[in-house]
């Protein structure tokens, strides 16, 4: 059974493929990146994580004919009302002097917290996987998970993608972009998102 993951993240891209590797090595999936596909990133134009895994995993079945599973996840940042959430990927913007991608987003995180003590740094990344039988299956399947932590004074780590030198885990004592690629496939909110899903998925 082909199935597409539709994202365009090479950094999720990567941990999928550990965990299904894990996970789905005895079974007759085959997961294949969007982009291996010719599927381009669908616009993500929802109010919450679950629309936007909606809008990325129906265009990715509209595209391939095939059945998809989707990730919109990000960083909820307590002393930000929950920001930059559902907008993490498009946190910093080139007219913020930020510039975008990975390293902006970070500069603006710590900019934006920069009064902020170690106490009120509490943080959260959420991720919502969806997953999709076609294009206009009225019964997307959702899986949850997020994982708990706070934000940072300065960057520590080098593995990792996202906001992940930033994002400080109590329960390991180190930064995530510390952590080896299989701690966090073991703790992480995809993690745990992906559990959900072993456990209720029906293909
Ligand atoms: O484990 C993580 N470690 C660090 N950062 C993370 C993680 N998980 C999500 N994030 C951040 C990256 C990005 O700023 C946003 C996801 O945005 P999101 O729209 O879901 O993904 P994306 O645009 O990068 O790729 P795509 O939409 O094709 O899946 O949250
Ligand atoms: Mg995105």
């Amino acid at each position: 059974m082909k199935i597409v993951l539709a994202s365009g993240n090479a950094g999720k891209l990567r941990e999928f493929r550990a965990l299904f590797d894990t996970h789905f090595a005895q079974q007759h999936i085959e997961m294949l990146p969007q982009t291996e596909l010719g599927v381009t990133e669908a616009e993500e134009t929802g109010l919450s994580f679950v629309e936007n895994a909606i809008i990325k995993a129906r265009h990715a079945c509209a595209v391939t004919g095939l059945p998809a599973l989707a990730d919109d996840s990000g960083l909820e940042v307590d002393a930000l009302a929950g920001a930059p959430g559902i907008y993490s990927a498009r946190y910093a913007q080139p007219q913020d002097g930020f510039g975008s991608g990975d390293a902006a987003n970070n500069a603006k995180l710590l900019a934006a917290l920069q009064d902020i003590t170690d106490e009120q740094r509490s943080a959260r990344f959420q991720c919502v996987l969806v997953y999709m039988r076609h294009a206009n299956d009225p019964t997307p399947q959702v899986f949850q998970g997020s994982w708990e932590g706070r934000i940072l004074q300065a960057p520590e780590g080098t593995d990792g993608f996202g906001y992940d030198p930033l994002f400080y885990v109590p329960e390991t004592g180190c930064a995530s972009a510390s952590l080896s690629k299989e701690r966090k496939n073991q703790l992480s909110h995809r993690a745990k998102a992906l559990q959900q899903l072993l456990q209720h998925w029906r293909p």
